[in-house]
């Protein structure tokens, strides 16, 4: 597979600390890849780099082989990058539908675009046949605040979809979901995988990392230990020390993440 996206050999610095150092991975075209490693490790500064909120302190940003590392955030979701965030930013007192078409507004980023009546039709059309494409048919009028936890995530992430984005980056999607949920969202992500969107996840829940995705790069302390297929990962030891401060070599069944 080419890659999508890769990055190579970045870092990034605050001040004088270190948050990422020299790291490089690539992400094949129509992976469903897991970006994952204990807390602090430096998986949502590395979202913050690829989605452009902030500039690499050293290195390159590809996409598609094009450097963006200095296109601005919002020229880089018509690229085709799009993210959804760890903590819902659905607006609760909005409809369903009103939540995507604010994600079509967001993209499209011109206040004349906005009021033109003609494009907001066309929004409004495209965003009710994503949402019944996505199964979530039943809800484009009800407003956000009401629904059950699980169908706001799902609604976050077709937010981002909306875009029709090349790379959807999806930080922690199951947290706060229970089993039946979060096995229900992972159908989900499945389905928009199947329409050849490529996935990049942090994900704390490791059994949805094993069952949604194809490859895992581990992070800790903001340089990558691990850049392998998910089914080994837990087998690693640099993971497992990651993960428990000592070597665990053999102890397979350990959960990390
Ligand atoms: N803007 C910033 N200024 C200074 N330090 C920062 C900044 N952003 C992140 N950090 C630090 O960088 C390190 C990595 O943070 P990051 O949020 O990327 O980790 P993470 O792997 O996403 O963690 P978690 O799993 O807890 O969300 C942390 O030590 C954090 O305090």
């Amino acid at each position: 597979m080419t890659a999508l996206m890769s990055l190579t050999n970045v870092s990034k610095n605050f001040g004088g600390l270190a948050v990422i150092t020299d790291v490089s991975f690539d992400v094949p075209a129509g992976a469903r890849m897991a970006l994952i490693g204990p807390n602090g490790a430096g998986k949502t500064t590395i979202f913050n780099l690829i989605s452009g909120v902030y500039q690499p302190s050293a290195g390159e940003i590809r996409l598609e082989g094009q450097e963006i590392s200095a296109i601005p955030s919002r020229e880089r979701i018509g690229l085709g990058i799009a993210r959804s965030f760890q903590n819902i930013r659905l607006m609760p007192h909005l409809s369903v539908l009103e939540n995507v078409m604010l994600g079509q507004q967001a993209r499209a980023g011109n206040l004349g675009n906005m009021l033109s009546p003609l494009r907001r039709s066309r929004w409004r059309r495209e965003a009710e046949e994503l949402l019944e494409q996505m199964g979530l048919d039943t809800y484009p009028g009800e407003v956000v605040a009401t629904l059950p936890y699980g169908i706001r995530k799902k609604i976050e992430v077709v937010r981002a979809l909306v875009a029709k984005p090349k790379l959807l980056m999806l930080d922690e999607p199951a947290a706060g979901l229970n089993n039946t949920e979060t096995a229900n969202l992972k159908d989900f992500l499945m389905q928009i995988a199947a329409t050849g969107v490529t996935l990049l996840v942090v994900e704390h829940d490791m059994s949805l990392v094993r069952s949604l995705c194809d490859h895992a790069v581990v992070l800790n302390f903001g340089e990558k230990i691990y850049d392998g297929p998910t089914a080994e990962v837990q087998k690693d030891p640099d993971v497992l020390e990651a993960y428990l401060g000592t070597r665990h070599a053999g102890k397979e069944t350990t959960d990390v993440a």
